[in-house]
């Protein structure tokens, strides 16, 4: 796997774009691991904000999701595995400092979606570079529930959720939503974070 597209968008403009990504079966192993969790009633309505105070407001957000662990399954062990190399490249070429990478299956409902946000929260900055992969292998333009990245000085971009696409961005400098879906959207979103400040 060659990151070298993904880390030259990143340094030229700020995100990146990687339609098959992920490989089919990979991709596919995901996903249903994705609805395994769903119907054990392991995905939770997402909250805004951090930690146990996250409040659960559906006008703004309206997916489910659940954190990844390393050891909870091969295919999610192997996506971990390949984002943990892009860290290590990022910080190879970009000295970007990465520390770690915190990732959740995000499943939303027909309806759902997610209003313009940055990646980032007012008590914690670390989330520096985002990661957005999509797990439904047919979508269509019909199902909506595209990803739009609004720009300075250039037009919003959509992208369809479609199988093995892969969206990278600097969390703090790309606002960014989730245009409401019409069928069920099932992705992988992650966070590059760097370290935490130290304390005085
Ligand atoms: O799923 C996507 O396309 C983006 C999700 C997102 O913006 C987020 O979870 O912060
Ligand atoms: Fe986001």
């Amino acid at each position: 796997m060659s990151f070298t597209v993904i880390i030259d968008d990143l340094a030229a403009r700020g995100w990146s774009l990687q339609h098959a990504f992920l490989s089919p079966d990979l991709t596919a192993d995901l996903a249903v691991e994705c609805r395994t969790r769903e119907a054990e009633g392991a995905l939770r309505p997402a909250g805004i904000g951090r930690g146990d105070g996250a409040a659960v407001r559906e006008g703004i957000r309206g997916d489910h999701i659940q954190w990844l662990e390393p050891g909870q399954s091969a295919p999610t062990d192997a996506y971990l595995a390949l984002m943990e190399q892009l860290r290590q490249a990022l910080n190879r070429e970009l000295f970007l400092g990465l520390e770690d990478y915190e990732c959740h299956f995000a499943l939303y409902p027909p309806g759902a979606f997610y209003k313009t946000h940055l990646d980032r929260f007012r008590d914690d900055d670390r989330r520096a570079v985002t990661t957005a992969l999509y797990l439904n292998p047919d979508w269509q333009p019909e199902h909506g529930g595209e990803l739009r990245m609004h720009f300075d000085a250039a037009p919003a971009l959509d992208v369809a959720p479609t199988g093995g696409t892969l969206v990278v961005f600097l969390s703090g400098e790309v606002p960014h939503e989730v245009l409401p879906t019409r069928r069920e959207r099932l992705s992988l979103t992650g966070w590059f974070r760097r370290r935490a400040p130290e304390p005085l």
